[in-house]
């Protein structure tokens, strides 16, 4: 399934001028954002269970499955499954580097 075949989306962007677009693009930002926010606040609390219990901050395993599942939700929306696999990449080292530091 490609972003592009929701007919809805579709038809709502090609009635919008430069400007409208560009304020779609700064309302998903925004959104990613907030997301990556809520991601790292879960994190956290992840962080404060594995100190409890003593446990090491990295979980590779864990990784794995989260890029596993990074790659297959690309492709379910047709997207470069590297370039979103980097991204989560990113996003994890942000998470060990917090857990690090509050340690
Ligand atoms: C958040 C966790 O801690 C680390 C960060 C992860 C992530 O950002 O997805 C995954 C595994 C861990 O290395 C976790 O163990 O779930």
């Amino acid at each position: 399934m490609s972003y592009e075949d929701t007919d809805e989306t579709a038809a709502e962007l090609e009635g919008m001028n430069l400007d409208e677009l560009r304020e779609e693009i700064a309302e998903i930002d925004r959104d990613l954002v907030e997301l990556i926010a809520r991601r790292t606040y879960v994190a956290d609390t992840i962080a404060g269970v594995k100190e409890r219990r003593d446990l090491p901050t990295t979980d590779e395993t864990q990784e794995q499955a989260v890029m596993d599942r990074a790659g297959a939700n690309a492709e379910r929306f047709e997207v470069d499954s590297n370039l979103v696999k980097a991204i989560f990449r990113l996003l994890i080292e942000l998470n060990k580097v917090e857990q690090r530091e509050s340690r």
